[in-house]
């Protein structure tokens, strides 16, 4: 049976009177890379947030590797935030600081860690994460979407985390960049055992390297399951998300790969 590593239960999200979580359950499995979906504004982002403990729920409980966050002390809160690595949409980078120096910032906060042990650490998070050496030395502003991305993504990797959150990471890439980024997603949780919790609108994405899916409709996770078994979900947003077009397309992708040369 696999480790529940994340446990929400009974949550309920509002801004004023707009209700956008009510009585929502989910568990993530460790090793696992799960899928959030839904459509436009019915809250991925704002439960990425609550679980990575960024925003605090109006009600319900979320355990993460153990750890109740309503409870928690500041220490044990400090702790949890260094076993857990978020991405943002835009790669949130400083863009005063090289990648390398963005990469170190929590780095820094480790006590004796020293110098060269830190840039050795950034500089092998830079190139996990599928990005040439010498985009280290770069500003943020001098890099393309794609690899700016990948720079937000070596600086949530910097304190070798046990869970890594994904915020639309393919938004805004060309096919072949999204491929691109979908394998380094995969290879990482493979290679390194990372639980990966991606909020995503890509169907390539979700069938490429997703193990299981979250669908969030009526404000809640109205279902989870494989790709293969969303198919089967008698619901309206769901059917046509998954056995649309699009849906159709990706699934065929999958099944046929691109012949190599
Ligand atoms: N800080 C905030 N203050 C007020 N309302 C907010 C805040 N953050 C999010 N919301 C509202 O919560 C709802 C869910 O937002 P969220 O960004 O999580 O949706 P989403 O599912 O990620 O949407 P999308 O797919 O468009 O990115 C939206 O109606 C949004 O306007």
């Amino acid at each position: 049976m696999a480790e529940t590593v994340i446990e929400v239960r009974g949550l309920r999200n509002q801004f004023g009177s707009h209700v956008v979580h009510e009585n929502l359950d989910l568990d993530v499995y460790r090793g696992e890379i799960l899928g959030v979906v839904g459509g436009s504004g019915t809250g991925k982002s704002v439960l990425l947030r609550t679980i990575a403990g960024l925003q605090r729920p109006a009600a319900g409980s979320v355990r993460m590797l153990g750890t109740d966050m309503e409870t928690a002390s500041e220490a044990e809160l400090r702790g949890l935030s260094e076993r857990i690595g978020v991405m943002f949409q835009d790669g949130a980078l400083f863009s005063s600081l090289s990648v390398l120096e963005n990469v170190e910032v929590p780095l820094k906060a480790i006590p004796g860690l020293g110098t060269e042990l830190t840039e050795a650490l950034a500089r092998l998070k830079i190139s996990l994460s599928g990005l040439p050496w010498i985009a280290g030395d770069k500003y943020p502003a001098e890099l393309s979407g794609g690899m700016r991305k990948r720079a937000g993504l070596a600086r949530a990797l910097a304190l070798d985390p046990e869970i890594v959150f994904l915020d639309e990471p393919t938004a805004g890439l060309d096919p072949i960049g999204a491929a691109a980024f979908d394998e380094v997603i995969r290879d990482l949780s493979r290679s390194l055992g990372i639980t990966v919790f991606l909020v995503t609108h890509d169907l390539d994405t979700l069938y490429a390297v997703c193990d299981r899916v979250a669908v969030l409709a009526e404000k809640r996770v109205l279902v989870t399951g494989t790709v293969e078994e969303m198919a089967e979900v008698d619901h309206p947003w769901v059917k046509e998300y998954f056995l649309g077009p699009r849906a159709r397309a990706a699934r065929g992708a999958i099944a046929a790969p691109p012949t190599k040369g």
